[in-house]
C-alpha cells in the first residue's frame, strides 16, 4: 500500500511496513512488543526519524546519501532496494536477556596414581574423547548476570577487551553454548526459543568455515538448497542466490573457490567474510548475531560491513547484534545501542550516543577528539592489563553512590560500618573496571525501572498506530483501487509519522509512504495489491518452520550433501601429486613382477603381489580417510548447529559419494598391474580381484571413518590407524605363518579384514590352477608333487598348506566377511559420531 503524507518537512519516500492490514500491524505489534508482562523490563526506546532510515524506496536525497556511503562500501554494486526488499525479514524478533549468569565446569585430568598411569595411560589418553577421561572441579562463573533487550531494526555492538566474554554472551544470546545457561532468561519476543524460532536465528562465527574445494556460488547454493524452504522451488533459490550475490558484490568471485589459507589460494579475507554473511542472509534471519564480523579486514572494509549490518537492521526490521572489536569513530556512529563487558559483567548498556554522557556522570569525561570506543575499551583493558588501582584524582571524580557500591561489591565492608566513615582514598586497589562495574550495578535498576515505563509508553503509542491504521484500511476498501485522501486528525498524522519512522523495525511486511509537498494534515493513501501477496507467502513460509523439523525433505538433504560431498572429495582426492603417486606405485609394481614365472618358482612371488596389493590399497585408502572427519568437523558444527540437516543424511550422502571416488586409484593400479603381472588369466578370477580390491579398499575406507569419527583429531587418527594397519600386516600370515605366531596374540587376525582380503586374494590367484615345478629348484623341491617321479604339477592345495593359508573361509567367506566389516565399521562410525562426538544439534 502506498501512503502520501503531506508532511512539509518529510520530502522523500521510504519503504515501510504494511499499513493496510490492521491484523498484520497488530501482529506485528505482538510479536515486535508483546504485551507488558510483570516484571518486564526494556532498554530505552530510540526513535529515529524517518530520514535516517535507508531503505528501499529512497528519494535522490536519500540515494544522494547512500551513494556517499556506497563510495567507501565495498558492497557497492548492490541495489540495495531490490535485493533487501525480496530478502525481507520474516518475522520481527525482540531479544530479551535477563539476569544471564553462565557457568562453565573446570575440567582436569587427575592426577596420575602409579606408573601405568603416568607412562601408558597418560599418552593414550590423549585418543579418547576428553568427557571420558577428565573429571570436573567446580565450575567457573564467565557471565555474571547480563540483561539487556535489543528489538528489531536495532543494530546492538558488543564490545569489550580481549577475553570479556563477548563470544560467550553472543553464543548463549544464539542458544551454541556448550552448557546451557546457568540463571536468567533469553526470550524471543516474550517467548523461550522454540524450533520455529532457532530458524528464524542467523548466527555468523568469527572464523570463516567453509569446505575449501567448493566455489562461492556452490558453496551458498548447498546454504539454499539444504536451508531454504521445501515449498521453494529450485528456480527460486538460484534466484535467491544470485541476489545475495549481487547484494553483497560477490558476483566476481561466484566461480572461485573459497581455497584454504595453507594450500590453495582462493577469495579474498573480506570475500570470505562476506560468503560467511551471505550465507546467513540466504535463509533470511530475523535475529541476525555475528561474532566479530569485522576481525582481519582492513578499515574500510570494516566499516563496510559494518553499514551493511547496519542496513539490514534499519531497511528490513532485524534485529542486528555482533561483538565489535576496536571500532573507529565513524564505525561507532552506525551502532544504535552498545553493550561495554568487563570480565563478564556489564560496564554500560544503551543507545551509543547516550555512552560518553553516562561514562561522565560516573567521573570519566570522553576527552575531546576522542574515538569513544577507544576511550571506553582503554579504561576498561589498560585497568585490567596493568592490574593497577586508579589514581587519586580519578578516584575523587567517581560520585560518592559509586565509590560506595565499588566497596560494597568488591572491597571489605565490615572495616566500615558506616557511610560516614569510608575514607575517601580508594584503599582497595579499585580497578576502572571495579568502578564501572559497580556504577552499572547502581544505575541498572534505575535504568531498567524507566525503560519500562518507556516500553509501556510506546506500546499505547502503537496502539494508537494501529487504530489509525484501521481506520485508513477502511477508507481504502471503501475507495477500491483509487487514491484516497484522508483528512487525519492531528493524532492519526503524529501516529502515522511514527510508524513511519518505526515501521521497517515492525516485521517484513512492505508498504510505502510517500511525502506529497503541500497540506500538511492530508495523507494520500493507495492499495498495492502485490504487497498482499508477499504477505500472504511469509504467512505460508512461518507456517511450514513450524511444520516441520528441517528445511527440507531427508532426500533433498542427501541429494544436496551428496554433491556437495563430490565437489569437496574431487578437490583432496584427483590432485597431481596423488596420481602421480599412484603412476609410480603402479609401474613399479609392474616392472616388479611382470616377469614373475608360471611355474612353482613364481609362487612366493604371486604370494607377495597379492599381499602388496591388498596392503597398499588398504593403507592408501585408510589414511585418505581418516582426514575426512576431522577435516570437515567445524563445518558440521556449525552446520548442525544451525539444524540444517539430519546427521544420518550427511553421513550416508558423504559415504556414497566417497566410496566410488576412492575406488578410481586401484581401479587404474588393476589396469596397469593385472595383465602385465601375468596373474591368472580368467574373466572370474580377474572379476573375483576387483571385487576383493573394492572391498578391501572400502573396509579399509570405513575403519578410516570410524577412527576419524573417534578421534577427530589428525595425528591421533593416524597413530591409531599406523598401529592397527602394522598389527593387521604382521598376523595375516605373509611374513610368518600362523603356526609362528604366539596363540595369544593369534586372534587379532580374526578381527583384521587385511587377513579376509589377504586369503582371498591369493586363493583367488591359486584356485582352478596348477604350477609345473621346476628341476634343480629348492623351492619346488617343497612341494610333495614336485617330489614324486614324474614330478606332478603343484595343486591349490599343496600351496595352501606351505603358507598355512587357512582355507576354512573360502573366497566367498572372504567376501562375506569384508561385507560384514563393511557395514560393521560404517555403522559404528555414525554411531560413534552421533553419540560420542555428540557433534550438537
Ligand atoms: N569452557 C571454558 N572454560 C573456562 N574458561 C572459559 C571457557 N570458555 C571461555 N572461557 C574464558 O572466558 C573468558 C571469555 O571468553 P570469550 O571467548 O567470551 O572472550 P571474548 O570477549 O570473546 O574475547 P576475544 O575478543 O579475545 O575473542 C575468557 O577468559 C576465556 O578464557
Amino acid at each position: 500500500m502506498t501512503i502520501e503524507s503531506g508532511v512539509p518537512e518529510r520530502e522523500h519516500s521510504i519503504t515501510l511496513e504494511p499499513v493496510d492490514r490492521a491484523n498484520n500491524i497488530e501482529r506485528s505489534l505482538n510479536c515486535s512488543f508483546g504485551e507488558p508482562s510483570e516484571g518486564h523490563l526494556s532498554a530505552s526506546l530510540e526513535h529515529r526519524s524517518a530520514g535516517d532510515s535507508s531503505t528501499p524506496e529512497s528519494t535522490p536525497e536519500d540515494n544522494g546519501d547512500l551513494k556517499d556511503r556506497m563510495r567507501t562500501n565495498l558492497f557497492a554494486g548492490a541495489s540495495s532496494k531490490t535485493q533487501l526488499r525480496l530478502a525481507r525479514c520474516r518475522k520481527a524478533i525482540t531479544l530479551d536477556f535477563r539476569n544471564v549468569y553462565y557457568r562453565v565446569p573446570i575440567r582436569q585430568p587427575p592426577p596420575p596414581r602409579n606408573s601405568f598411569e603416568q607412562y601408558i595411560w597418560r599418552p593414550m589418553r590423549g585418543i579418547l574423547p576428553a568427557s571420558l577421561t577428565e573429571r570436573t572441579y567446580g565450575t567457573v562463573e564467565l557471565l555474571h548476570g547480563i540483561s539487556g533487550v535489543v528489538r528489531p531494526g536495532e543494530f546492538c555492538a558488543i564490545l569489550g577487551g580481549s577475553g570479556a566474554g563477548k563470544t560467550t554472551l553472543l553464543n548463549a544470546l544464539a542458544g551454541r553454548s556448550a552448557v546451557p545457561i546457568s540463571e536468567g532468561s533469553i526470550l524471543f519476543n516474550g517467548q523461550p526459543r522454540t524450533h520455529a524460532t532457532r530458524r528464524l536465528i542467523g548466527y555468523v562465527m568469527q572464523d570463516d568455515v567453509f569446505f575449501s574445494n567448493l566455489t562461492v556460488g556452490q558453496t551458498l547454493q548447498f546454504t539454499a538448497d539444504i536451508r531454504l524452504p521445501r515449498s521453494m522451488s529450485a528456480q527460486e533459490k538460484r534466484e535467491r542466490v544470485d541476489e545475495v550475490l549481487r547484494f553483497l558484490n560477490l558476483s566476481k568471485a561466484k566461480d572461485t573457490i573459497i581455497g584454504d589459507q595453507q594450500f590453495h589460494k582462493g577469495i579474498s579475507g573480506g570475500e570470505r567474510k562476506r560468503t560467511n554473511i551471505a550465507e546467513t542472509l540466504l535463509t533470511n534471519p530475523s535475529l541476525l548475531l555475528l561474532d566479530e564480523p569485522t576481525s582481519g579486514l582492513d578499515s574500510t572494509t570494516a566499516l563496510a560491513v559494518v553499514r551493511l549490518l547496519k542496513d539490514l537492521a534499519i531497511a528490513e526490521g532485524r534485529t542486528v547484534i555482533a561483538t565489535i572489536h576496536q571500532p573507529s569513530s565513524i564505525m561507532w556512529a552506525e551502532f544504535d545501542k552498545v553493550l561495554l563487558l568487563s570480565e563478564g559483567s556489564v560496564v554500560y548498556f544503551g543507545p551509543a550516543k547516550d555512552t560518553a554522557s553516562y561514562f561522565e556522570k560516573q567521573g570519566f569525561r570522553l576527552p575531546y577528539g576522542y574515538n569513544p570506543a577507544d576511550y571506553f575499551l582503554d579504561l576498561l583493558v589498560s585497568s585490567l592489563e596493568s592490574g593497577g588501582r586508579m589514581t587519586e584524582e580519578r578516584w575523587a571524580t567517581v560520585p560518592d553512590q559509586v565509590r560506595w557500591e565499588t566497596r560494597r561489591l568488591f572491597g571489605e565492608l565490615d572495616r566500615y560500618p558506616k557511610p560516614s566513615e569510608y575514607p575517601i582514598e580508594n584503599d582497595y586497589n579499585f580497578t576502572t573496571s571495579m568502578v564501572l562495574r559497580a556504577a552499572w550495578k547502581l544505575n541498572e535498576a534505575e535504568m531498567l525501572i524507566r525503560e519500562r515505563d518507556m516500553y509501556e509508553e510506546r506500546v499505547r503509542e502503537y496502539s494508537t498506530v494501529a487504530r489509525a491504521a484501521d481506520a485508513s484500511k477502511r477508507e481504502i476498501e471503501q475507495a477500491g483501487n483509487e487514491p484516497v485522501q484522508v483528512r487525519s486528525s492531528e493524532t492519526l498524522r503524529d501516529a502515522l509519522q511514527t510508524l513511519q519512522s518505526r515501521l521497517p523495525a515492525l516485521g517484513g511486511r512492505s508498504g510505502r509512504v510517500e511525502a506529497a509537498p503541500k497540506e500538511s494534515d492530508h495523507l494520500v493513501i493507495k492499495l498495492d495489491s502485490a504487497i498482499d501477496e508477499l504477505v500472504e507467502d511469509d504467512t505460508e513460509e512461518l507456517e511450514e518452520i513450524e511444520r516441520h523439523k528441517y528445511p527440507v525433505s531427508w532426500l533433498q538433504q542427501f541429494r544436496a550433501l551428496a554433491i556437495r560431498a563430490m565437489h569437496q572429495r574431487k578437490g583432496v582426492l584427483f590432485t597431481w601429486t596423488t596420481l602421480v603417486q599412484c603412476v609410480i606405485i603402479s609401474v613399479l609394481v609392474m616392472l616388479i613382477w611382470i616377469n614373475s614365472p608360471n611355474n612353482a618358482d613364481g609362487i612366493h612371488q604371486r604370494f607377495g603381489l597379492a599381499f602388496f596389493s591388498g596392503i597398499f590399497w588398504a593403507f592408501f585408502s585408510l589414511f585418505n580417510s581418516i582426514t575426512s572427519f576431522p577435516s570437515e568437523r567445524a563445518v558440521l558444527a556449525k552446520d548442525r548447529s544451525s539444524g540444517s540437516y539430519m546427521l544420518s543424511a550427511y553421513f550416508l550422502a558423504k559415504t556414497s559419494v566417497e566410496s566410488p571416488l576412492e575406488l578410481i586409484y586401484p581401479y587404474l593400479y588393476i589396469l596397469i598391474v593385472y595383465f602385465a603381472t601375468d596373474l591368472q588369466r580368467t574373466a572370474r578370477a580377474f572379476f573375483l580381484f576387483v571385487i576383493l580390491l573394492s572391498l578391501l579398499t572400502l573396509v579399509a575406507q570405513s575403519m578410516g571413518y570410524w577412527i576419524s569419527s573417534m578421534v577427530m583429531e589428525f595425528k591421533q587418527a593416524q597413530v591409531i590407524a599406523s598401529i592397527w594397519m602394522l598389527a593387521s600386516m604382521l598376523v595375516a600370515g605373509f611374513y610368518i605363518s600362523e603356526s609362528q605366531i604366539p596363540v595369544w596374540i593369534r586372534w587379532i587376525r580374526y578381527i583384521s579384514f587385511v587377513y579376509y582380503g589377504y586369503i582371498g586374494l591369493v586363493m583367488n590367484e591359486f584356485e582352478g590352477t596348477t604350477y609345473a615345478c621346476v628341476q634343480d629348484s629348492s623351492i619346488a623341491k617343497s612341494y610333495p608333487s614336485c617330489s614324486l617321479s614324474p614330478p606332478q604339477p603343484i595343486t591349490p592345495q599343496e600351496v595352501y598348506q606351505a603358507y598355512s593359508v587357512n582355507t576354512v573361509f573360502g573366497i566367498g567367506g572372504s567376501i562375506g566377511m569384508l561385507i560384514m566389516f563393511l557395514v560393521v565399521l560404517r555403522f559404528f562410525a555414525y554411531m560413534t559420531l552421533k553419540y560420542v562426538q555428540a557433534v550438537r544439534k
